[in-house]
């Protein structure tokens, strides 16, 4: 699987203050909404462009737009935190939503929404959460996708564990992933160490 690392100084910083348990939820929307801004300038690097004629004020030049904006797609409740300004980037894309919540004693992933179009044949997909952690939660979704017909899937999250990495590579599904580390491991609980706890308490506050 094609894994991309975001590791840019100001990438590394933002995901310090995350990581900080002394960390506020308001800094931590903060420090994630500009991570979000780095991720996804990465995972468009290589995205096809259409050319089209235009005037400058001086003279004429050839403009670029996405030839295929993609999908975004958040998995609440943490990937909450990264679609706005993914949009912002974006500001063409349309949007699905998924809701997913882990069972905490299997780490299985529970589902309780779900908005995304009916045919996705064509159209690149970004799945928007800050934590790959075993996987699960991940996989769940791209199969949500894939049996609408999609084939070209990008994972943008924050962080994301060797073992989760390891999953979706072995799922065979049609992903790649950009993030901002790969860090050591699962703990016993499930959670990624050193990780940054529950990204959707560290945002919310705890439920
Ligand atoms: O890779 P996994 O082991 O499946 O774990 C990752 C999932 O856990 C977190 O969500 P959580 O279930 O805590 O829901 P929340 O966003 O509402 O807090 C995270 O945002 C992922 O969706
Ligand atoms: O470390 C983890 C693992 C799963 N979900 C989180 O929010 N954090
Ligand atoms: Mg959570």
């Amino acid at each position: 699987m094609d894994v991309r690392t975001v590791d840019h100084p100001l990438a590394k910083a933002r995901l310090t203050v995350m990581r900080d348990a002394r960390t506020d939820n308001a800094t931590f929307r903060a420090a994630l909404h500009e991570l979000t801004v780095m991720l996804i300038y990465e995972a468009l690097r290589d995205a096809p462009v259409r050319t089209e004629r235009i005037h400058t004020p001086v003279a004429r030049t050839e403009g670029y737009a996405l030839a295929n904006p993609p999908l975004l797609v958040p998995v609440l409740r943490a990937g909450l935190g990264m679609a706005d300004q993914a949009h912002r980037l974006i500001p063409e894309a349309q949007m699905g939503f998924v809701g997913l919540a882990r069972n905490e004693e299997t780490l299985e992933p529970t589902p309780y929404m779900e908005s995304l179009p009916a045919s996705l044949a064509g159209r690149p997909v970004f799945v928007l959460d800050p934590m790959l952690a075993t996987g699960g939660s991940m996989e769940y979704t791209i199969r949500l996708l894939t049996g609408r017909g999609a084939t070209d899937v990008t994972a943008v999250c924050a962080l994301a564990a060797p073992e989760g990495i390891r999953h979706l590579a072995e799922s065979g599904l049609p992903v790649r992933l950009v993030t901002a580390s790969v860090d050591e491991r699962l703990n016993d609980s499930g959670y990624i160490v050193p990780g940054l706890g529950d990204a959707g308490d560290r945002q919310y506050g705890a439920v």
